[in-house]
């Protein structure tokens, strides 16, 4: 099969896609959760008579703080069961908990076009998503000026701005409606859209209301060169970086556009820009990048490389062009076919629709495929439907809720919810290495962060996965993943240690530092090649060390201890000299703190008393503690890599992390801990649950994500961890008074 070599994207012969009212809104109250197999997705359902579940109904904003059938607890145990007690009413049929995972405002707009150029189908995005979509964009304008950032808490970029300005748009929205204009302020006041970065003149050009000549080439014949002793083939780059560089080049290649006189793409075309479009000089655009939204400095050296690589674009040979296009597309369906559909992340997925449609057309196989699965990434919650960054993050909460209610000791207690949580870490599991070439990392035995289906190996997902399973298997006294299927997790996580020690995300190092130099997405930092963090480091000690406990079949035991030798080695070494880990994938230094610290105990029988690193550990969480008792950390930290406070103050989540990380430790002022406690109890709310605080996850340093599901459980973690301190202290009333109450 060889690639069509049309350029254009059909959207004329489609009717317009009608007015959007301004009062659109679907009924909150029939939208429900369906799930099946640890897949999960949201279906609206008009004519439904039946009740909706505590969990659509908690999502929509419905659950009552305070619904008078759970007791005051007395005890800290008793605020503990509390919280346990909420979480069971949010359990899945499937076994796992799910969750929103939205925060980055840069994935609705890659989708939404590509629901536009590939057929506006009706299964790909109902109209019931259509109208939330709005709904949310809608609700998360920034505050007061309008526009749209990189993600929920950012100020305005062009990169939000024009993007979702462009999403809204094809949504129905009409420019005269008062969120447009808004936004078209924001957005010529930063200079329009010819500073949008690079991911979003893509997105642009895909639309035909920016010129593919103000691009930086993506050639697909980096995809020809040979791998071995080749640090540039782009199988060695991070994982993310190369899949969605794969179908943009197959894009780029083709320069596949909507149609120039689509009568959206006109008016577009005048209303993103401060200048007439036909005035624009192009080739000038390649390396303008607002300021607003750089974060990324553009290297010389990078500047150089992308000259030479345009001055190849300009006399690239069409033969081997198309060659190298046959190939991506092979590559991408193999993506497709690796992941039932659902592709690595939800950048990809869009990008790979419009492939599949260019490459099969909209009647066949493969793109319903592709169109029956976009709703794994769609969440409806209270303030309309974003799409998540993943198709879930259904392996990673449940994980953690399991360790969490194990240590609090009261797995035995909900027998029901244990056996569900044990069965889903069961399904979960991958049983196969993918079989089609995408240069994977090894995934037979692996856990992912979502769910089987979408099948990638991450390293923590991986070992919090089997601490999970082995620790829930021993409390139930039950065994549904045999021993072989332990050692094949064990073999992924020894496939997985750094040069230095650590462990990376999803597969180990591949490619030069230098490469970084070359990052063309101006607004993610560290994204060109894997790099050894602190976190998925500890996890992976942990969970080779649960083996190790669980386990002790004798298999591989001497390169399990190496690993994790040489592990705990990287982790201190990875200290920063005031004492403190930044934290890539959460918000930030009570994050990583928390991860490193569980692992120097836990592997090396570190105590505060004879540990350096532990009190300096400490000292830095401690010294961040805030009057209150709390710990609080804005997002901010993760940019600048210093902490930074959060303006709202305390936040639970990051009090949990830093209490979970003390404990640990073994530090040895009560007081300190328990003050931090008590601010945990007095942000309990009557159900037994937490109200929504910042935002909890980052990455690529620059881009948070949301895990609303953390203040449900790393507080309970935290409590129960101190009443197994501490004997089950009571809960004292000054603590409770100022109790929130609904
Ligand atoms: C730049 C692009 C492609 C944007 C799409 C978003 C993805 C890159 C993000 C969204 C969720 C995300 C932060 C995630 C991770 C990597 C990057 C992801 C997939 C990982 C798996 C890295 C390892 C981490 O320890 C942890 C498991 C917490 C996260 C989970 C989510």
């Amino acid at each position: 099969m060889t690639s069509p070599k049309s350029r254009v994207l059909r959207t004329t012969h489609l009717p317009p896609v009608p007015e959007m009212p301004a009062d659109a809104r679907t009924e909150r109250s029939k939208w429900f959760l369906c799930v099946d197999d640890g897949r999960q997705w949201w279906e609206y359902r008009p004519d439904a008579k039946e009740p909706q579940s505590d969990l659509d109904r908690f999502w929509l904003g419905q659950v009552a703080e305070d619904d008078g059938t759970l007791p005051a607890p007395q005890t800290v145990t008793g605020a503990v069961r509390n919280s346990m007690q909420f979480l069971a009413r949010l359990q899945t049929e499937s076994g796992h908990w799910a969750g929103e995972y939205g925060g980055p405002m840069f994935l609705i707009p890659g989708l939404v076009i590509a629901w536009y150029v590939t057929g506006r189908s009706e299964t790909l995005l109902p109209q019931a998503y259509r109208i939330e979509l709005v709904q949310y964009l809608r609700h998360r304008e920034v505050q007061p000026n309008g526009g749209w950032g990189i993600h929920i808490e950012s100020p305005a970029t062009v990169f939000g701005t024009a993007l979702n300005y462009v999403a809204l748009r094809i949504l129905g929205v009409p420019a005269h409606d008062p969120v447009c204009e808004r936004a078209r302020k924001v957005l010529h006041s930063l200079g329009g859209a010819t500073g949008i970065p690079s991911w979003g003149k893509f997105w642009l050009s895909v639309m035909n209301c920016y010129d593919w000549n103000g691009l930086n080439p993506i050639p697909p014949e980096l995809w020809l060169l040979p791998y071995t002793a080749n640090p540039i083939h782009p199988g060695r780059m991070w994982v993310h970086t190369r899949m969605v560089y794969l179908p943009m080049s197959y894009i780029y290649a083709r320069r596949l556009s909507a149609e120039a006189h689509d009568p959206l793409v006109q008016a577009l075309r005048s209303e993103l820009y401060v200048e007439p479009f036909d005035s624009i000089k192009w080739s000038a655009q390649k390396f303008n990048v607002c300021a607003v939204d750089r974060y990324i400095p553009q290297s010389s050296f990078g500047k150089l490389a992308w000259t030479v690589i345009g001055m190849y674009e300009a006399v690239h040979s069409t033969w081997l062009r198309d060659w190298a296009v046959d190939h991506v597309r092979q590559l991408c369906f193999n993506e497709d076919d690796n992941t039932e559909f659902l592709d690595l992340g939800p950048v990809n997925k869009a990008l790979n629709i419009i492939v599949t449609y260019h490459a099969c057309g909209a009647d066949s196989d493969r793109f319903r495929a592709h169109e029956r699965t976009v709703a794994d990434f769609m969440w409806m919650a209270d303030d309309g439907m974003r799409m998540n960054g993943t198709n879930g993050s259904q392996l990673w909460d449940t994980a953690f809720i399991v360790q969490a209610a194990t240590e609090a000791q009261i797995v035995t207690e909900y027998p029901d919810t244990s056996a569900r949580a044990l069965a889903f870490l069961d399904a979960c599991q991958i049983k196969r290495d993918a079989p089609f070439e995408t240069y994977r990392q090894q995934a037979k035995g692996a856990w992912p962060f979502s769910n089987r289906q979408q099948s990638y190996t991450v390293s923590d997902c991986t070992a919090e996965g089997l601490k999970a399973t082995l620790m829930l298997q021993s409390a139930l006294g039950s065994k549904r993943v045999s021993d072989r299927r332990v050692q094949d997790s064990v073999d992924v996580l020894l496939s997985m240690p750094n040069r230095d020690g650590g462990f990376a995300s999803y597969e180990i190092i591949r490619g030069p530092t230098w490469l970084e130099a070359l990052n063309p997405a101006e607004v993610f930092g560290k994204i060109m090649i894997e790099y050894s963090y602190p976190e998925c480091t500890t996890s992976s000690v942990l969970g080779l060390m649960a083996y190790t406990k669980y386990i002790n079949d004798g298999y591989r035991t001497k390169e399990v201890a190496r690993a994790i030798h040489r592990a705990v080695k990287f982790i201190l070494k990875d200290q920063r000299k005031d004492g403190s880990w930044y934290g890539a994938w959460g918000v930030c230094f009570t994050y990583a703190g928390w991860f490193a610290i569980e692992s120097l105990v836990a592997a090396t029988g570190a105590t505060y008393a004879t540990s350096d690193s532990l009190r300096r550990a400490c000292a830095f969480l401690v010294a961040h503690q805030r009057e209150d008792g709390g710990w609080g950390e804005s997002y901010k930290a993760c940019e600048v890599g210093e902490w930074v406070e959060h303006p709202q103050g305390s936040q639970v989540v990051n009090t949990a992390w830093a209490l979970l990380a003390l404990l640990r430790a073994g530090y040895p002022d009560e007081t300190v801990i328990r003050k931090g406690v008590d601010l945990l109890l007095r942000r309990q709310l009557p159900n037994g649950s937490y109200r929504q605080e910042g935002i909890e996850g980052v990455f690529n340093k620059n881009c948070m994500i949301s895990y609303p599901n953390y203040k449900l459980y790393f507080p309970m973690w935290a409590l129960a961890r101190y009443a197994n301190t501490y004997k089950d202290p009571k809960v004292v009333e000054d603590a409770m008074r100022g109790r929130r109450v609904a």
